[in-house]
């Protein structure tokens, strides 16, 4: 898809392919992260002297970055969200002017700070290689999240395209229930339950594959480094309900853009 041409990006099935690809940027990274302690001293408000800065290490860390890509116009990309909208920079290059696909309040449809409570709370927990500190490794967690971080956002924030992608084919249909403000309603229509049992399988396939050495697939017992059930796990109860929240959040204001 290209986001020059909103044609392309609005077709629900490049949307499903682009969703798949990311799949395995997210594995990935949930790999990348499995390889050091859970390290809650990265996550703690205040736990080192940040100059002129409250909060965790990685709340710090990620805003750099995100200061650092806003100059190289990382979030006028539709299909980025910042996690600290309101402390970006200006950048210097000139802007980019992407054809607008998204309704006008698409920037206010913000899932980042659940996505980051997830991911602290939920996920780390459930894929790192052992509890407590790794002092010497502060750093490279600290980066490893953040790549799984951006990446889960990439990803749960695409829910706003098969939103827009969904109400486009069937606008009287979603325009009752959003009158209506039948929000069971909307998380119905927009649920597509063959879809996510297919994501789920892949990922239990992908899960093996990617996760091991493929030179030890006769071994007795190859060892994945995340588990494929815990990466399913994580897609049924985390990624899969927290992009529905997000196309429903985004429905829920469609008709904002038609009066
Ligand atoms: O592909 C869709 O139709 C989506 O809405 C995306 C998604 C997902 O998160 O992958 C979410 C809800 C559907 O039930 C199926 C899949």
């Amino acid at each position: 898809m290209d986001f020059m041409k909103p044609e392309t990006v609005l077709n629900l099935a490049n949307i499903r392919d682009a969703l798949v690809r990311m799949e395995d940027t997210i594995i990935f990274d949930l790999i990348e992260r499995s390889q050091f302690f859970q390290s809650p001293s990265v996550y703690k408000p205040d736990v080192f002297p940040i100059p002129d800065f409250q909060g965790s290490f990685l709340e710090w860390s990620l805003l750099q970055l995100e200061k650092a890509h806003s100059q190289v116009r990382r979030y006028e990309a539709p299909d980025e969200t910042p996690f600290f909208p309101d402390q970006l920079l200006k950048s210097f290059l000139p802007p980019l002017n992407y054809p607008p696909v998204l309704a006008s309040y698409s920037n206010e449809i913000n899932a980042n700070d659940e996505i980051m409570r997830m991911y602290i709370h939920e996920i780390v927990p459930l894929i790192s290689a052992g509890e407590g500190e790794q002092p010497e490794n502060l750093g490279s967690t600290c980066t490893a999240d953040i790549e799984a971080l951006q990446a889960l956002s990439r990803r749960i924030h695409f829910g706003k395209f098969v939103a827009e992608a969904k109400f486009r084919a069937e606008t009287e249909r979603f325009t009752k229930l959003i009158l209506n403000k039948d929000v069971e309603g909307i998380e119905d229509a927009i649920t597509n339950s063959a879809v996510e049992e297919k994501i789920l399988l892949r990922l239990l396939e992908k899960g093996q594959a990617y996760g091991t050495d493929p030179t030890m697939k006769y071994s007795q017992n190859p060892q994945s480094k995340v588990k494929p059930e815990v990466l399913v796990r994580i897609y049924k109860d985390l990624v899969i309900p927290l992009t529905k929240k997000v196309e429903t959040d985004y429905l829920l204001r469609r008709l904002e853009d038609e009066q």
